[in-house]
C-alpha cells in the first residue's frame, strides 16, 4: 500500500455507501521534511548561547524560516524518532552509546560496571559548564535524547528516500555529528548521524553504493573513519584544511582511502587561510572538475549529504571564514539532485549565523521542491578560481585519477 500512497495525489476509492463520497488520502510524493524540538534542549548549563555557537536557536530559526516560507507545508513530514543504542553500536562502540546515549531517567537499565569507557573524561569548562572539550558540551539530562535523536531522524528520513516513500530530503537536526569517531566526541560531535543513517541503509535495504558529500566547512573525519576501508561507501569532503591547521586537522588529498576503500575518499582540502576566501567560483569549479565526474562515476543509489552552512558567507574566521552564497547551496543541491534518479538527503551539521544558516536552508528545500531559487551572482559565474584553488584542485585530481580515470581529461 506504502507504494501505491507514494504516488502523486492518490484519491482511494470510496468505502461504504456512496453518499459518502470519495474517502481520499492524499501522499504526494515529495520532499520529506524532519524536525523534533527535543533536539532543541542541548544546552550548555551556562546558558551562554554567544559563547556556545552551536545553540538550539539556530534549529527554531531554521524551522521557523521552512515554516514562514511556506515550504514545511509543501513537504511530507516524516516520523521523528531517536536511534536505538543497536543502530548506533554499528558506527560506535558499546561502552561509548552507554556513555553518551542513556541519561539518569534510563541508565540504570543498563549494567555500566563492565564497561570499559575508552574516553577521555568530562572536564568542567571556564563558562562554568561541564563537556568534553569547550565546544562539545554535555547536558546531562537532554543531551543524550537530542544526540540520538538526531541521528535517529537522519536516519528514517534516508530509509524514507531510499525506499520511494518521499523524493529526497532534508533533516533538520542538532546536535552535528560528522565529526564524532567511534570511541571519541569532539567539535560539537557526540553520535555520527550521517554515519549511521549510511550504514543502515547498507544494513536493513542491502544497497550497495552510497555517496556521502560532505560540504561542512570542517573535515568530516568521524565519517571518513568509520567507512575509510569500505568501498560501498564513497566520501567526498570540500573543507578548510590549511595544511592541517584548522580542525579537526584530517582530511589530507593524501588520505584516499585503505585496503579495499583506496580510491573511496576523496578530499578536496582548501588551503591559503583566507587570502582570497574561497567562494561560490571555487566549489562550482570542484564540483565540474571531481565531484560530479567522480559521483558519475560512482553512480550511487542514494546521496547523503553532510549539509553544514559554516562555509557560507556570515560566519567570522574561527567559525569558517569563507564567503560561499546561500544560492550555491542551491546549486550543489540541483547539482546531486542529477544523481541517483535524485534521492537525495541533507543534514544539517554546522553553521552558526542565524540568517545565513536560514537562507541556505531555504535554498535547499526549494532546490530539492525543484523551484527556481535564487540565481547564483553573474560574477561568481564568471570568476576564475583563485591560483590557489586550482592547484589544490589539480593536486586533487592526481592524486585521485589513478582511482577515477574519468577525472584526468581535466589533468594538465
Ligand atoms: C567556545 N568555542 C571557542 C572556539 C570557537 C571556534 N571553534 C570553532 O568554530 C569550531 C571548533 C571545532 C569544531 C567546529 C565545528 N563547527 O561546526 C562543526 C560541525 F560539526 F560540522 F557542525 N564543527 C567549530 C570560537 N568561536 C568564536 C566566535 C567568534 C565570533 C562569533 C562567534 C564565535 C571565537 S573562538 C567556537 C566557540
Ligand atoms: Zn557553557
Amino acid at each position: 500500500l506504502s507504494r501505491a500512497l507514494s504516488s502523486p495525489l492518490v484519491t482511494l476509492s470510496p468505502i461504504g455507501n456512496s453518499q459518502e463520497g470519495p474517502v481520499s488520502v492524499h501522499h504526494a510524493f515529495t520532499t520529506g521534511l524532519v524536525y523534533d524540538s527535543l533536539m532543541l534542549k542541548h544546552q550548555c548549563i551556562c546558558g551562554d548561547n554567544y559563547y556556545h555557537p552551536e545553540h538550539g536557536g539556530r534549529l527554531q530559526s531554521i524551522w521557523a524560516r521552512l515554516q514562514e516560507t511556506g515550504l514545511v507545508a509543501r513537504c511530507e513530514r516524516v516520523r521523528s524518532r531517536k536511534a536505538s543504542l543497536e543502530e548506533l553500536q554499528t558506527c560506535h562502540s558499546e561502552a561509548y552509546t552507554m556513555l553518551f546515549g542513556t541519561n539518569p531517567l534510563n541508565r540504570h537499565r543498563f549494567d555500566m560496571s563492565r564497561l570499559d569507557l575508552p574516553i577521555k573524561n568530562f572536564v568542567m569548562l571556564s563558562c562554568g559548564g561541564i563537556g568534553i572539550d569547550s565546544d562539545t558540551i554535555w547536558n546531562e539530562l537532554h543531551t543524550a535524547s537530542a544526540s540520538r535523536m538526531a541521528a535517529g531522524c537522519v536516519t528514517e528520513l534516508a530509509l524514507k528516500v531510499a525506499t520511494g516513500e518521499v523524493k529526497n530530503g532534508f533533516a533538520v537536526v542538532r546536535p552535528p555529528g560528522h565529526h564524532a569517531e567511534p570511541q571519541q566526541a569532539m567539535g560539537f560531535c557526540f553520535f555520527n548521524s550521517i554515519a549511521v543513517a549510511a550504514k543502515q541503509l547498507r544494513q536493513r535495504l542491502k544497497l550497495e553504493k552510497i555517496l556521502i558529500v560532505d560540504w561542512d566547512v570542517h573535515h568530516g573525519n568521524g565519517i571518513q573513519q568509520i567507512f575509510y576501508d569500505d568501498p560501498h561507501f564513497l566520501y567526498i569532503s570540500l573543507h578548510r584544511h590549511d595544511d592541517g591547521n584548522f580542525f579537526p586537522g584530517t582530511g589530507d588529498p593524501l588520505e584516499v582511502g585503505i585496503e579495499d576503500g583506496i580510491g573511496f575518499t576523496v578530499n578536496i582540502a582548501w588551503s591559503g587561510a583566507l587570502n582570497p576566501p574561497i567562494g561560490d567560483a571555487e566549489y562550482i569549479a570542484a564540483f565540474r572538475t571531481l565531484v560530479m565526474p567522480i559521483a558519475r562515476d560512482f553512480d550511487p543509489e542514494i546521496v547523503l549529504v553532510a549539509a553544514g552552512f559554516d562555509a557560507a558567507n556570515g560566519h567570522p574566521a574561527p567559525l569558517g571564514g569563507y564567503t560561499l552564497s546561500p544560492a550555491c547551496f542551491g546549486y550543489l543541491t540541483k547539482q546531486l539532485m542529477t544523481l541517483s534518479k535524485g534521492r537525495v538527503v541533507l543534514a544539517l551539521e554546522g553553521g552558526y549565523d542565524l540568517p545565513s544558516i536560514c537562507d541556505c536552508s531555504q535554498e535547499c528545500v526549494m532546490a530539492l521542491l525543484e523551484d527556481e531559487g535564487s540565481p547564483l551572482q553573474e560574477e561568481e559565474i564568471t570568476r576564475k578560481p583563485s591560483p590557489i584553488a586550482v592547484n589544490i584542485l589539480q593536486q586533487t585530481i592526481s592524486i585521485q585519477a589513478p582511482h577515477w580515470p574519468c577525472i584526468k581529461r581535466w589533468a594538465p
